[in-house]
């Protein structure tokens, strides 16, 4: 396993130390993720009892696969624990997420947990977002002119696609645009002025949603309480 990959697994691993019997649990979609996944699939054969609500199609066969109960909003309608990786984490602790194109269903599940893990290895600090494009879901109807407005705010906007060259589609049947706005210094600007365009979704802007980043480089592991 190379050092990004250990780092992924020791941030994940700390994560699922939070994790306690009875809990509902949000699960995250991505690299990162996965071995939040397999880690919580061992305690869950050694007698741990959680159920949890994935944040992608992805997600929910490997939850499956290692035998975690799923349930859905119809069940709770809160989650004590959420965790998921990020893109990027910013110095205020603002995040990009969606790289794997899951940012509607992972917001909505974060913002269902009293607390939200954040597990990232070290390359995804940042001082201000931007670096990686910005992904915004936007509805297949008329995203054509939902792009072009988005561009407008100021940047260049690209309709995500599949390896095969088809556009890719979330599992909420919609697109993803992967925005460069450059340096997102204000995210709640930014954010605000996306969301007010009919035809966007989500943004992969999460802002003020973190209770703990987990960090790890592959040796050491770090956790940060951002709202404490
Ligand atoms: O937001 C996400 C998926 O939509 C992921 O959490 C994010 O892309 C990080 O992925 P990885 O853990 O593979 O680096």
């Amino acid at each position: 396993m190379d050092k990004i990959a250990q780092a992924k697994k020791m941030a994940a691993e700390r994560a699922v130390d939070f994790v306690e019997d009875g809990m509902t649990i949000g699960l995250g979609t991505g690299s990162t993720s996965y071995f939040a996944i397999q880690r919580l699939g061992e305690r869950v054969a050694e007698g741990l009892r959680i159920r949890a609500i994935g944040t992608s199609k992805r997600t929910e066969e490997l939850a499956q696969a290692v035998h975690i109960p799923l349930i859905t909003f119809s069940d709770v309608k809160e989650l004590d624990l959420a965790i998921d990786g990020a893109d990027e984490v910013a110095h205020d602790y603002s995040l990009t997420k969606g790289g794997g194109g899951a940012l509607l269903r992972e917001k909505l599940v974060a913002s269902a947990a009293r607390r939200f893990l954040v597990i990232v290895d070290h390359t995804k600090r940042v001082h201000h977002l931007g670096k990686f494009l910005l992904p915004v879901e936007v509805v297949p109807f008329a995203w054509e002119l939902t792009h072009y407005r988005i561009e407008q705010l100021g940047c260049r906007a690209t309709r995500r696609r599949q390896d095969n060259g088809e556009p890719f589609i979330t599992d909420n049947h919609n697109y993803i645009l992967d925005c460069d706005f450059g340096e997102i210094v204000d995210p709640p600007l930014l954010h605000n002025a996306l969301k007010a365009l009919p035809g966007v979704v989500e943004t992969g802007l999460f802002i003020d949603m973190a209770y703990a980043v987990i960090e790890s480089d592959g040796e050491h592991v770090t956790v940060e309480y951002p709202k404490s």
